[in-house]
């Protein structure tokens, strides 16, 4: 069968990102796309547009069941609900998508010799990328050794984690200080003391956080209400269904599926649309086996990149290399701020073929963590030969 010509694909697709670009680039050979115009100023971050509210999709249209269908499939599983696509087309789909994301392992060595000499800041996700995806959200646990993977990595660069998890729950399981920590997909976010004075906005509070004195960057607060009282309207709305769980993440809120039968995901999809009907300032938008609910505002992951590399004092340089590896829709706004800025490149963390905006790809977070330590052991090598190969004394050209 020739899977080009047919209407059913096994490369999963998602709404193409919108192109949006505040970046000055640096990349032009690793790359497969061109350099494009900058501009940026932290003044942008005072005023968040919020989105006006627009029609929620029906779901008798399908197009909630269909997301919620594509949102977390295996290969195997894409084979027995498409009948109609072989197996082989199936590993041929996926050998032409490894050619076009290939993994960030096997190019590993094309990927450091493009970084040689740029400052490097990695960007992380946590469910799916250092925790394998599990039935329960609160036992997604990471091992130890990614935990060490990721502290050693923050040793050399700076690194943040941006999840889609409250900022607490994600910081108690990740449970580092040197890290910087951005919760409910980028609306809570612990970052560096910013050096431009527009703390004084009302985005940012300050707090003792991470035992520490911290600046928080929450552009979503005035939001704080209504996610409360749609959080308690969920868990009510969705309490007769078996296996639906509702999380509260302080600035967004997830339903999750995953344990609920298939033939009741419609009635899960009903009950959230009708919630949703009295909160137009909030939207939905579709996870692995979850539904999230957030505000309707212009500030995702991939704004949260933006913001933290502003924070970092890494925006306006040249020498720049951004890494956000993720493996969730809410990652590929990462992935295209990083493509569009040209000032860095998206991992894709999935074992099955899916249409992103990433550069590279990898398996799972086993793949994510020998990534990490081959960044770090990389370093080492660096740092090793910079000490071994400069003369001990100073020397005379003349
Ligand atoms: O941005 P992330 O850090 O990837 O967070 C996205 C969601 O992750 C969690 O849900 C996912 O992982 C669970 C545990 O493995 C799994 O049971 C669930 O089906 C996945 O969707 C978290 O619980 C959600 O609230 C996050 O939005």
């Amino acid at each position: 069968m020739d899977i080009t010509n047919n209407q059913v694909s096994p490369v999963i697709m998602d709404p193409a990102p919108v192109n949006n670009s505040r970046f000055g680039g640096v990349l032009s050979s690793l790359l497969p796309y061109p350099k494009q115009g900058t501009s940026s100023s932290s003044s942008k971050y005072i005023t968040i547009p919020r989105r006006k509210p627009g029609k929620l999709d029906d779901v008798r249209s399908n197009g909630w069941l269909d997301a919620m269908k594509a949102s977390s499939p295996t290969c195997k599983k894409l084979a027995a609900d498409n009948s109609d696509i072989a197996l082989e087309d199936i590993d041929s789909a996926h050998l032409s998508w490894m050619l076009k994301y290939p993994s960030a392992l096997r190019s590993f060595e094309h990927i450091v010799n493009f970084a040689n000499g740029k400052r490097i800041a990695i960007f992380l996700d946590y469910d799916g990328t250092l925790s394998p995806i599990v039935d329960d959200p609160d036992s997604a646990f990471m091992s130890t050794e990614m935990r060490s993977a990721v502290k050693n990595v923050a040793k050399y660069f700076p690194t943040a984690i941006i999840s889609g998890r409250s900022r607490d729950k994600v910081y108690d399981l990740v449970g580092l200080n040197e890290l910087y920590y951005a919760g409910s997909h980028g609306m809570d976010i612990m970052g560096p003391i910013h050096k431009s004075g527009s703390e004084d906005c009302l985005n940012y509070v300050k707090s003792t956080d991470q035992r520490k004195m911290v600046n928080l960057f929450q552009p979503a607060r005035e939001f704080l209400p209504a996610i409360d009282k749609v959080f308690r309207a969920l868990v009510e709305s969705t309490k007769g269904i078996r296996g639906a769980n509702v999380e509260n993440h302080k600035f967004c809120t997830s339903v999750h599926y995953r344990n609920v039968e298939e033939k009741d995901w419609p009635i899960v999809a009903h009950r959230v649309r009708d919630v949703l009907k009295d909160y137009p300032g909030l939207q939905l938008t579709h996870g692995r086996k979850v539904l999230e609910v957030r505000p309707l505002i212009e500030w995702n992951k991939g704004e949260a990149v933006e913001f933290l590399l502003e924070s970092l004092g890494l925006s306006s340089r040249n020498d720049v290399l951004a890494i956000h590896i993720g493996d969730d829709n809410s990652d590929e706004d990462a992935f295209r701020v990083l493509r569009t800025g040209n000032i860095g490149f998206g991992i894709l963390v999935s074992s099955f073929p899916k249409e992103t905006r990433a550069v590279y790809s990898l398996k799972d977070p086993a793949e994510v963590m020998e990534f990490l330590k081959s960044l770090v052991s990389w370093k080492e090598m660096q740092r090793h030969r910079a000490t071994y190969q400069s003369p001990p004394y100073p020397v005379n050209s003349s």
